[in-house]
């Protein structure tokens, strides 16, 4: 860790853009780029490998420990997730993944235990932090902080074209459903719920297109931080 790389953090629950705005502002700033919801569902994938129950915190806490967790872009350029040395980037991105993510998520030791593995990601020229918890725990001192929404009607809608055009069958109420789900656990849990930071600037992107979000997003970076 690094802790005069400058830190923008963008929070917000499913759906929101949060990954797909953070890749593209991260390359356009030339900075790092943390997809820390990535590492709840390595955790996750992996505990389901182990036959590990998801019920069972003590084991979830060593798996934790045990899990090597890599991150790689491909030949086109396009990130992969290794996990224990095999590319999990597929079975990563499912729903299935995410709601186990947002489980295991509740565990403080969990939380804890993936705590320096998410610092680490700060370095020089700079970061871009996606997930739930990063202007509030992770990066607190942040220069930068943001926080995205949208309706949850436009978040399923969102995933489930995601998943349409990769082929995935799904229903427009089931997801809204699993997302609505993934909100309450993650918003309810005692520890690091899904909140903005007092000071992270809030953009509804409701009927927002990605160009529109991301020059928002870089319109926050070029201003005098507030840290
Ligand atoms: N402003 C937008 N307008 C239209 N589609 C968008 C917008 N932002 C993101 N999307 C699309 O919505 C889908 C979900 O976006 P993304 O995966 O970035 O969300 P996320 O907040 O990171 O979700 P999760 O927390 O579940 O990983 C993607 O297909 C993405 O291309
Ligand atoms: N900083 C984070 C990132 C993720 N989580 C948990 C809660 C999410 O539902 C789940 C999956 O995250 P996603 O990949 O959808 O961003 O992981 C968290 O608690 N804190």
């Amino acid at each position: 860790m690094d802790t005069t790389a400058p830190v923008l953090t963008i929070d917000g629950p499913s759906g929101s853009g949060k990954g797909t705005i953070s890749r593209i502002v991260a390359q356009r700033l030339g900075w790092h780029y943390l997809d820390s919801g990535a590492l709840y569902r390595a955790v996750g994938i992996a505990a389901g490998w182990a036959d590990i129950d998801l019920s069972d915190a003590s084991a979830l806490v060593r798996c934790t420990f045990d899990t090597e967790i890599g991150f790689r872009d491909d030949a086109a350029g396009e990130p992969r997730v290794i996990v224990n040395g095999l590319d999990a980037t597929d079975e990563l991105r499912t729903e299935t993944a995410g709601a186990a993510a947002s489980a295991i998520a509740a565990i403080p030791e969990v939380r804890a235990a993936l705590k320096d593995r998410q610092r680490v990601f700060r370095q020089l020229p700079g970061l871009v932090a996606d997930g739930r918890d990063m202007g509030t725990v992770i990066f607190p001192d942040a220069a930068h902080k943001v926080f995205l929404t949208a309706s949850a009607d436009e978040r399923a809608e969102r995933r489930y074209k995601q998943l349409k055009d990769k082929g995935v069958s799904v229903t427009l109420d089931g997801l809204l459903r699993e997302i609505l789900a993934r909100d309450a656990r993650d918003a309810s849990r005692a520890v690091a719920p899904l909140r903005p930071a007092d000071d992270a600037v809030r953009i509804d992107t409701t009927g927002l297109g990605i160009d529109g979000v991301v020059a928002l997003v870089l319109d926050v970076v070029s201003r005098p931080s507030a840290s």
